[in-house]
């Protein structure tokens, strides 16, 4: 039994080494103490000491990270993680990094998120003069602040994102005596551009093993961790637990898409506060100690894509006027030089001309030939047009090759993809200030308007002949919304938040709130997967359910160690681990504990056989 727990040691050892690694810290841990089994169920912590537990979730508590150098030490590390998703080919990968960083940075960011730690419970007996035996008044902890990403107006680029990666929730207040409960953990808002949409980019924990598993850091080596091995008679067993299943949007639909303003959504919830003494009073035990540590937060990284989302696409050639024209029908002030590639990431533009509503364009760096290859940086930015309703391509009307440049344009659109192609069309030629362009243009004017293709003459810089571009920008955009009537039975969603829309999205904040906060209190014990590892005679148990009671166990109390027996029992845990047929001696691995499996275990524990299993850990 005790060569068991020793082999059980050293193959730890390597894994907290992993798991280290995936958290980004240096492995540490205290020596293992010799312990004997005596028939009993014992544990042992794997943990490198308070304050920094590192649980098999890969947890982390906010405070392990505390110097600037430390954090930029993990980014670099987390940069190299495989979180096991498709890899981009090296070709794309040298191609995006020859663009410069603003577009790379313009549509995709990857960030971190961390929830907040719940606060710990407390124990604690009302003492007062006159009244004996008070009773429980340990207050529960606060739960963790929760992370949530809300869609904001003003911004129009995941470029933020290159200088702030980390996003960290508060931990919940500790309760206290007299039932005082802890406050709640201040929330953190992660601000995005309307139109991001989020996904999960590999969760630190439940891959660890796996990743390992599949003959990562530490496998092989004699004496070590040999995860290698493990593979070879790793039987899994999945029991689906009747739960009341996923509860956030991001594990219902894998991703979350926010297109509206002040839309907000929950990335993470924040850990459940820990339980006071109170809370476990009962009939049969009025004098409850025990009391739980509040549940550890979560860690998790997210990548983030931005599609704009605008009702107008303003397409052009480098030079073309089209910023200038975004300036001229909006309050946007974008750059505006004579000289190509001026802008290198689109910019939005609200237009108020028409007054009783308005309508968002979008100006899009210029497309030169080829842009459908990825020449220039038309490429980055096309799949953006595919969400506006309707295009208008700016002509320079003093360009040497005025039709030329409107067909290299369409070609661009066509080989692009077909949605593009196929969405409604506006040709603006533009600068007709300058003398004779009127004239000069008179020939293509014919031709598109033979075409069948809208066409107006505009000086932007002038501000001539804007409004009625805009007015017929906005009598296509009438037809889809007629059109969108007819297939959505009356609503029409055209981004942005009216009055009742915002109350809309209060009311749905506030049910939100009310479901997160519900998630950090909710238990699935019968939802855990099995996996055994013949050599070492070990068991290892996931679940978030279990992994949080363990983690949230307060060991010192002898009182805590029933009550995890009477889980083990109820939760159907003990069943069936015997029905797989383990025996006394092996070990079984939950979190960030390792328990000794003994035949009792279905029995109510003693105090005198508890107080020898806590002489034995000291
Ligand atoms: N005369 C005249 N010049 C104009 C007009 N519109 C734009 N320009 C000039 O054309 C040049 C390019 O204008 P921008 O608005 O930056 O062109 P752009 O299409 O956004 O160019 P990129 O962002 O580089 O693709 C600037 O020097 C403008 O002053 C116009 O109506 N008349
Ligand atoms: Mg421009």
């Amino acid at each position: 039994m005790f060569r068991a727990s020793r082999l059980v040691f050293s193959r730890m050892k390597a894994s907290t080494k992993a798991l280290n690694r995936a958290s980004g810290r240096a492995a540490t841990r205290a020596p293992p103490s010799p312990s004997a089994a005596r028939g009993l169920l014992f544990r042992r912590t794997l943990t490198a000491g308070p304050g920094t537990t590192t649980t098999r979730e890969g947890f982390r508590p906010a405070e392990a990270t505390s110097s600037r150098d430390e954090r930029k030490g993990q980014e670099e590390e987390y940069e190299d993680w495989d979180f096991g998703g498709e890899e981009e080919p090296v070709s794309q990968v040298r191609e995006r990094r020859s663009v410069p960083a603003e577009v790379r940075c313009f549509d995709t960011a990857k960030i971190c998120a961390q929830s907040g730690k719940g606060g710990d419970g407390q124990v604690s007996f009302r003492r007062e003069k006159y009244v004996p035996r008070g009773g429980p008044d340990g207050g529960n902890g606060g739960r963790g602040g929760h992370v949530w990403v809300v869609a904001t107006k003003g911004l129009n680029s995941l470029s933020s994102f290159r200088n702030q990666i980390h996003f960290r929730a508060k931990k919940g207040g500790n309760g206290m005596g007299r039932n005082c409960a802890g406050a709640a953990g201040e929330d953190v808002e992660v601000k995005v551009p309307i139109g991001t949409i989020i996904r999960r980019a590999g969760v630190l924990d439940g891959d660890t093993f796996e990743q390992s598993a599949a003959g990562g850091e530490g496998a092989g080596a004699a004496g070590g961790f040999g995860y290698a091995d493990v593979t070879a008679d790793l039987e899994t067993l999945t029991f689906d637990g009747e739960g009341e299943g996923a509860v956030s949007e991001l594990d219902r639909m894998g991703s979350l898409e926010l297109l509206r303003d002040g839309e907000k959504k929950l990335l993470i919830h924040g850990g459940r506060g820990g339980r006071g003494n109170t809370s476990f009073r009962t009939s049969t035990n009025k004098t409850p100690r025990l009391s739980e540590a509040g549940e550890a937060g979560m860690e998790e990284w997210f990548e983030l894509e931005l599609k704009l989302v605008a009702d107008v696409g303003i397409v052009g050639a480098p030079n073309a006027g089209k910023s200038t024209l975004l300036s001229s029908l909006s309050n946007a002030k974008p750059k505006i030089a004579a000289y190509p590639f001026t802008t290198l990431v689109p910019n939005l533009g609200v237009c108020d001309k028409l007054g009783y509503k308005s309508i968002v364009f979008a100006d899009v760096p210029g497309l030169l030939e080829g842009a459908h290859t990825g020449i220039g940086l038309g490429q980055e930015f096309l799949r953006h047009c595919e969400r506006c309703k309707v295009l208008v391509q700016v002509i320079d009307g003093d360009s040497p090759d005025p039709l030329g440049d409107y067909h290299a344009i369409r070609t661009e659109l066509e080989l692009f993809s077909e949605t593009l192609s196929t969405k409604p069309y506006i040709v603006a030629i533009n600068k007709i200030d300058i003398p004779d362009v009127l004239d000069r243009t008179r020939g293509l004017q014919d031709y598109l308007r033979g075409e069948g293709v809208e066409t107006h003459t505009i000086s932007a810089a002038a501000r001539q002949g804007v409004d009625p571009l805009v007015k017929s920008v906005d009598s296509v955009l009438e037809r889809f919304a007629e059109e969108e009537r007819g297939s959505f039975g009356g609503f029409v969603d055209d981004g942005f938040a009216v009055p009742e829309q915002e109350a809309d999205l209060a009311a749905d904040f506030k049910r939100l709130r009310k479901e997160a906060d519900k998630a950090t209190t909710r238990r699935d014990f019968s939802d855990f997967s099995l996996h055994y590892e013949g050599a070492t005679r070990t068991w290892l148990v996931k679940g978030r359910a279990f992994e949080s009671y363990v983690q949230m166990t307060d060991w010192q109390y002898y009182q805590a160690w029933q009550r995890f027996r009477k889980i083990i029992k109820v939760s159907g845990l003990h069943t069936a681990l015997k029905r797989q047929g383990i025996k006394n001696g092996d070990t079984v691995c939950i979190g960030s504990q390792e328990f000794e499996w003994s035949s009792k275990m279905d029995q109510d524990l003693s105090y005198g056989e508890w107080r020898d299993i806590m002489d034995e850990e000291e």
